[in-house]
């Protein structure tokens, strides 16, 4: 026999009364005998409780009454033919009546026992099973209609009676043998107590009765019918990625069910577990989902980790004190003490040196505990052997729920890391020793994000999820964001990498959507519902999303964007950029940054500061890390520099090639940044401060390659037209390397300490000779590359290739 329990929401509309019978009528092709379970229609119980509770203060309830009538009313005549409807109806109206002479007396006495509360919560029952076993005949089903009360017995403690399991089981047996061959739709949640008064369950009471149902009958397994698909991996309200469960051991579910998922009660379902009766959670709305089976072993195969569980709300309760160390009874004292006014402990933990004992428990039992702990240690606290309890508010536990967990070495490592680097402070930590969960407290603002993080981090979850704020839509952000999307299906297959653009923002204009920017209209969402652009909101709202994963990606050219990076890191945003102006501020801004980096645990990559694309300042890295010495570095490192030098060649003017190289992308956004000198003395000084020295960026010895009317050209045209003022002077400089048959070099060399940048004429035999484009070039000697140096030359400027290398270093962010 198979036992079917169906909850409020699967019996509480005609369309989910269809979808019912479809799935009894399935079952029943099996061969196997089937017996219902159902709950009341959804929001009845409710509703009958509350109706009760205005009867007996005096108010009408005739208008709540008339509804929950209407609405089986309304389902006997969406389901059931004319011909059936009458005797359905006919029996639903004596049950209403008998509804409303109660509750008219209820309101003439002016009060309601706990036994008159569960008479009138009873007919949520009566009529939601007596509606369904009519509509089941209609479809050829031999359903017969079963009030529990006739053989679930309980003691009358009214509201959450408890059963006398032995003679329900004989009353059961008895009821079955009489029906062999029915479909019995069994009332869930009510009983009756010895003198055959009506008693209920409690909380999960239908779950009970099927439970029940199950191990009186040695049933082949109990199928628990609700509106999800299973348990889930974690609270899909809370994780979008969270997933149905396969399979889950009844200790697992017990166990995530202590820590809020609510898909079934498991401490109603003993019954049917002490038997070894397998439980199936289905979906009446997705009948063909297998939905998650639940039984004694837990699975082989699949995540050691099966859920991640939460309490939103959770109070820390702290104890200490020299009183406690080493005395025996102490804890035996404060647990009895605490039981016996009546506070559920969710969470215990004691440092080794058992000077301290933080417990968490429901904010609303925060009162009764401090108290019990205040009369059981009076003593202790007057002599203050211990100080008075701390109690801090505000936190939530979430658990890591799996029996297999015991198993995994580095487990819980994977967790806190996780933890760590999205920066969610952990207040507690606590493990059964049974090593089934692991549960730490953490701040309730924190408590999505450690979800979403630890989720990620643990569950071979198919995409890893970066929460991404980009500033700048320029020539390199608008191409990243192209890029992305031109890739994103690759990030996902080959990477398992998901890019979540949460804010978008230029100089004019900025936007947000915690759910993702769509990478094809990025662009329309920033223009119609884009605010003005504020810096500081829009790092004010990255920081209050409190996303996981959070990386900030600069492709301004903006000091104050710049500015922004050390409060991110605090924040636990990693940050990628382009702008190479943070690297470049103070020698010792630089190096906190670095030590921030390093105490929050995020990552800080900035590879296109240097030669754009192409891996230089990654390769330094490696170099040093690998123990060898930088003893000079020689490089070109001005794209656009190069890029002019290598297209002046007589048939244009030195301003047209200019021009040329702005429209092209290689120029900074001011093309006089490039021309001066800067942007390249930026990069050396870079280069230098990564190999380690604390240089300034006046340090950086600039040979110009300007007259000085273009220098202090007060706009971009302007200089434009100083440019073709001076024209004569490049030509004289073109000319005469020319003449020596030499070409135009703009060479930056690191050695000995000191940073220069020259113009230089080079000939056929200088390595940097053969360029073109806007080629970069860079030679590293070193201990190891001392006779043959390093050398790694390309196109060092433009668009496409800035932005692949931002793209590989948020790619390094999410392997990290
Ligand atoms: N062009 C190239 O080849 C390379 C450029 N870079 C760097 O890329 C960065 C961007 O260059 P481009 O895209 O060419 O510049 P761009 O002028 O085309 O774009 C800059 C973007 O930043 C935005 N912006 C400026 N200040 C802002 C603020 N306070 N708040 C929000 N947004 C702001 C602008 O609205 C614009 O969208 C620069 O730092 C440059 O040094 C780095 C390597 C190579
Ligand atoms: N403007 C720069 C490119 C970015 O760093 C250059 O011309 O090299
Ligand atoms: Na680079």
């Amino acid at each position: 026999m198979k036992v079917l329990k169906f909850g409020g929401t699967s019996v509480g509309s005609a369309e989910s009364i269809n979808s019912l019978v479809k799935i009894v009528k399935e079952q029943q092709q099996t061969n196997q005998a089937v017996a219902l379970v159902c709950s009341a229609l959804s929001g009845v119980t409710n509703t009958l409780l509350q109706l009760v509770t205005e009867a007996a203060e005096g108010k009408e309830f005739s208008i709540g009454l008339k509804t929950i009538e209407d609405r089986h009313f309304e389902i006997v005549k969406a389901l059931l033919e004319v011909k059936y409807q009458n005797q359905a109806l006919l029996g639903l109206k004596l049950y209403f009546n008998e509804l409303e002479e109660l509750l008219t007396g209820v309101k003439a006495l002016g009060e309601a026992s706990a036994r008159i509360r569960d008479r009138v919560v009873a007919y949520g029952e009566l009529c939601s099973n007596y509606t369904l076993t009519h509509v089941l005949k209609q479809h050829g089903v031999n359903a017969v209609f079963a009030d529990a009360r006739q053989f679930i017995k309980t003691d009358s403690n009214y509201g959450k009676a408890a059963v006398n399991e032995a003679l329900t089981n004989q009353l059961l047996s008895t009821f079955f043998e009489q029906h062999q061959g029915a479909t019995p739709v069994i009332t869930g949640f009510i009983a009756s107590d010895q003198c055959g008064n009506t008693t209920t369950l409690g909380r999960g009471g239908s779950d009970y009765t099927a439970a029940l149902v199950g191990a009186a009958m040695s049933a082949a397994e109990v199928q628990i019918w609700t509106d999800v698909d299973g348990f889930m991996t974690a609270d899909p309200r809370l994780v979008k990625k969270a997933f149905p469960l396969k399979h889950l051991s009844y200790n697992e579910a017990i166990e995530l069910s202590f820590f809020g998922a609510k898909v079934v009660h498991p401490p109603t379902m003993l019954p049917a577990i002490a038997k070894n009766i397998p439980l199936v959670v289905r979906n009446t709305f997705n009948p063909t989902f297998p939905g998650t089976a639940i039984g004694a072993q837990p699975s082989v195969n699949g995540s050691l980790v099966k859920g991640i569980s939460s309490i939103p709300a959770v109070s820390m309760l702290s104890i200490q004190g020299g009183g406690m160390v080493g005395h025996k009874g102490f804890s035996g004292r404060l647990f009895s003490a605490l039981a016996h006014a009546s506070v559920n402990v969710i969470l215990i933990t004691q440092a080794s040196s058992e000077y301290s004992i933080t417990l968490a428990v429901s904010p609303e039992d925060v009162p009764a505990a401090v108290k019990a702990i205040e009369a059981e240690f009076e003593y202790e606290l007057l002599t203050q052997k211990l100080s008075k309890p701390l109690v801090e508010e505000g936190f939530s536990v979430m658990a890591v729920v799996g029996e297999n967990m015991k198993q995994a070495i580095g487990l819980s490592g994977k967790l806190f890391s996780a933890l760590g680097r999205s920066g969610v402070n952990v207040s507690a930590i606590a493990q059964g020793s049974s090593e089934l969960n692991i549960s730490v407290v953490v701040d309730s603002e924190d408590l999505s994000k450690a979800l979403n993080s630890v989720h990620d981090a643990l569950f071979l979850s198919p995409v890893r999820t970066l929460n991404v704020f980009c500033c700048g839509t320029g020539n390199i952000g608008a191409t990243l964001l192209k890029q992305l999307e031109q890739h994103q299906e690759h990030l996902q297959s080959s990477r398992h990498l998901k890019v979540n653009l949460v804010g978008v923002s230029n100089s004019r204009k900025m936007v947000w959507n915690r759910e993702g920017i769509s990478l094809t209209s990025w662009q329309e969402e920033l223009l119609e519902q884009g605010e003005q652009s504020e810096l500081s909101r829009f790092i004010e709202q990255a920081v209050a999303l409190n996303l996981p994963n959070s990386v900030f990606i600069d492709n301004t050219g903006s000091a104050d964007v710049a500015k922004t990076y050390r409060h991110l890191f605090e924040q636990s945003f990693s940050v990628v950029t382009c702008n190479k102006i943070r690297n470049c501020g103070s020698f010792s801004d630089y190096y906190k940054d670095k030590q921030v980096v390093r105490k929050y645990g995020v990552d800080y990559f900035f590879e296109t500061n240097v030669g754009a694309g192409l891996p230089i300042i990654n390769t330094l890295h490696d170099l040093l890390i690998s123990g060898d010495r930088v003893l000079k570095i020689e490089a070109i490192l001005s794209g656009t520099i190069s890029f002019i030098f290598n297209e002046y060649k007589g048939a244009r003017t030195f301003a047209e090639v200019v021009r040329e190289a702005q429209q092209k992308g290689f120029t900074e956004p001011d093309p006089r940044d490039d021309l001066s000198g800067l942007d390249f003395a930026r990069k050396m000084l870079i280069l230098a401060r990564e190999t380690g020295l604390p240089v300034e960026l006046q340090d950086v010895q600039i040979h110009p390659i300007l007259p000085e009317n273009c220098v202090s050209a007060p706009t971009v045209e302007a200089f434009y037209q100083e440019l073709e003022k001076s024209e004569p002077y490049f030509a004289k400089l073109k000319d005469q390397a020319a003449a020596a048959n030499k070409v135009l070099r703009y060479i930056g060399t690191l050695e000995a300490g000191r940073v220069k940048v020259e113009l230089l004429n080079a000939g056929p035999e200088h390595p940097f000779y053969n360029l073109s484009g806007s080629d970069n070039i860079i030679s590293f000697t070193t201990d190891r590359y001392r006779l043959n140096p390093m050398v790694i030359k390309g196109p060092g400027a433009g668009a496409e290739v800035t932005a692949a290398g931002v793209l590989a270093d948020l790619v390094r962010v999410a392997a990290q």
